[in-house]
């Protein structure tokens, strides 16, 4: 199964001992070789495969998994099966399938260690990080385990005694296509809503991320979901066009680029198919002169080195009023300097490695472009070697404040899903909206202030999917999370997402005779 400095051997996930094992495990250490995709309830090897991708542990740079990149026959393998369970599980009340959800979140907390371990081996961030994500996991199992129940029509009373009724059914086999930012949680915030709203998911990992979905899918077969309810394939872009063109494919959740989810958004138009899009950003952070300075301060290095900076929502364009800009910047950099980079499984680091080495040349190539168009970097953007021998081939880098930016600047402009801020002053409110508005891009936004009017006003002017007041990056599984303009469409958590996962049926019922312009004299 895996490969650990612990102690190695054959065993079953549900083993205590395995999962001591894992969570014990160090840097350096871990190899997969089980099998990747996950089909009918149980681990297998592709039926076919259209070429291999390797995955990295991002800390040292080793390879710790070659993945087979699922073909078309697999794909159909993948949906046949889905679309029988669907026919079991779609049967069932909504108490029965909170049941099983409640068990798989009760089995993900009880796993938690374990599950931090794995994804902070393939992914690169801190374990700290992790938990944290394991805890939004479970939590989004919960949630919607506890509104699988709430799943119901209405009732509609009409001339004659005759009435009307709605049903809110699911939609079939969805396709779940996730990014390498956060695999864990990408995984259970599409496939919890779709199977408490009855549907099947076959869930595609980015090929950098393949190792923690697997865990996933054992977990829920083991909580009682039917075999074949969620699928695994693994693959890029091939493997992800199959899912999404496959005509018994109900519904895509793709969470990633921009320009990928232009490609699955066509995709899925010729086939009529409803799509959720979670895209990218360059969320504005807009900081007032009468804020908390401590809270903003902590804010904006919440809204850009979380994951080492590689968050969809960070608010990277740090807009900052005059009057305390001078005050801000000192104390943003003095914060930064403390953040201790190295190890992702040591409890004391905070930031880890980037996902791979392309990925860290460019986010150092925009740091690099932002020197030539005029940008001053105050603190950091140098790739980083720690001292430890095995990380010597790591992808670290330190994070990285800019100055002296201005808004038509690259580095303000694109997003470089890296630990990047750029600092830009301004004097008034009206000023601030327009530039931060200026933006094709409506994932999120944050604003410090001590004006409760200004706060709301300001929300209400921002296009963006999400506002922050005096705080930034928290994401409880009860609000919905999405984006406005290309930052996408469609929503995760809250309420509203069983509504992205299920159909409306209307039922007529007739209590009287039919009434006729053809009946017979
Ligand atoms: N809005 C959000 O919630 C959110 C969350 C995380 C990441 N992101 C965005 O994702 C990007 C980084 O993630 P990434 O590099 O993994 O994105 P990406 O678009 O390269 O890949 C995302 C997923 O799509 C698959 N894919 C690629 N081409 C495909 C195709 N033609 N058809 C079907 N599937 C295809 C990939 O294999 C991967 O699983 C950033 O832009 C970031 O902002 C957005
Ligand atoms: O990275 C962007 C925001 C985010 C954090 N966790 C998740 C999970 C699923 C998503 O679609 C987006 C995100």
């Amino acid at each position: 199964m895996f490969l650990c400095a612990v102690g190695a051997g054959v065993t079953s996930l549900f083993r205590t001992p395995w999962i001591a094992a894992v969570a014990a495990m160090s840097t350096g250490t871990f190899v997969q070789l089980e099998p990747l995709n996950y089909r009918d309830g149980a681990r297998v090897e592709p039926a076919d495969s259209c070429g291999t991708e390797k995955a990295f542990e991002p800390a040292t740079g080793r390879v710790i998994a070659t993945l087979q990149c699922s073909g078309e026959k697999e794909v159909s393998l993948a949906v046949k099966n889905a679309k029988a369970a669907f026919k079991v599980w779609s049967k069932k009340s909504g108490m029965e399938r909170c049941e099983v959800l409640l068990e798989a979140a009760r089995m993900i907390k009880e796993q938690k260690d374990a599950i931090a371990t794995m994804e902070t081996i393939n992914n690169g961030k801190s374990i700290f990080e992790a938990r944290l994500d394991v805890d939004t996991s479970w939590q989004c199992l919960e949630y919607y385990a506890g509104l699988a129940a709430s799943m119901a029509g209405e009732h509609v009373q009409l001339p004659g005694g005759s009435f009307g009724y709605t049903r809110r059914e699911p939609l079939g086999v969805c396709v779940g296509i996730g990014a390498w930012n956060y695999p864990f949680q990408i995984a259970c915030w599409k496939s919890a809503p779709a199977l408490a709203c009855g549907n099947a998911m076959i869930f595609k990992p980015s090929p950098f991320t393949p190792v923690s979905a697997l865990l996933l899918a054992e977990i829920y077969t083991k909580a009682g979901v039917p075999p074949g309810l969620f699928n695994v394939v693994q693959g890029g872009a091939a493997t992800g066009q199959f899912l999404c063109q496959h005509p018994d494919v109900a519904k895509v959740s793709f969470t990633g680029s921009v320009p990928t989810g232009v490609k699955i958004m066509e995709m899925s138009a010729k086939g009529i198919k409803p799509v959720t899009l979670e895209l990218g950003g360059k969320s504005p952070l807009i900081i007032f002169s009468d804020c908390d300075l401590e809270n903003a301060v902590k804010g904006a290095l919440l809204a850009n080195f979380l994951s080492q900076g590689q968050v969809c929502c960070n608010g990277t364009r740090v807009f900052v009023q005059q009057e305390i800009v001078d005050k801000f910047t000192e104390e943003v950099v003095k914060q930064t300097k403390k953040i201790k980079i190295g190890d992702p499984l040591l409890e004391d680091t905070r930031m880890g490695p980037l996902i791979n080495g392309p990925h860290l040349e460019r986010v150092c190539g925009f740091i690099k472009l932002a020197k030539e168009q005029g940008a001053t970097v105050l603190y950091g953007g140098e790739q980083y070697v720690p001292t430890d021998p095995k990380l010597k081939f790591g992808y670290y880098m330190t994070p990285c404040i800019l100055t002296n930016c201005s808004d038509g600047m690259t580095c303000v402009r694109e997003e470089i899903f890296g630990p990047v801020m750029s600092i830009l002053s301004f004097e008034t409110e009206a000023e601030v909206l327009e530039r931060a508005n200026d933006t094709t891009f409506g994932l999120a936004a944050g604003i410090f202030t001590r004006d409760i009017q200004r706060a709301h006003r300001v929300a209400a002017e921002l296009q963006a999917g999400t506002c922050y007041i005096n705080n930034y990056n928290v994401s409880p599984v009860e609000l919905p999370f999405g984006g406005y303009k290309k930052s996408g469409f469609g929503r995760e958590n809250g309420r509203v997402t069983l509504e992205y996962y299920s159909q409306l049926k209307t039922v007529y019922v007739e209590m009287g005779n039919v009434e006729s312009p053809f009946e017979s004299q």
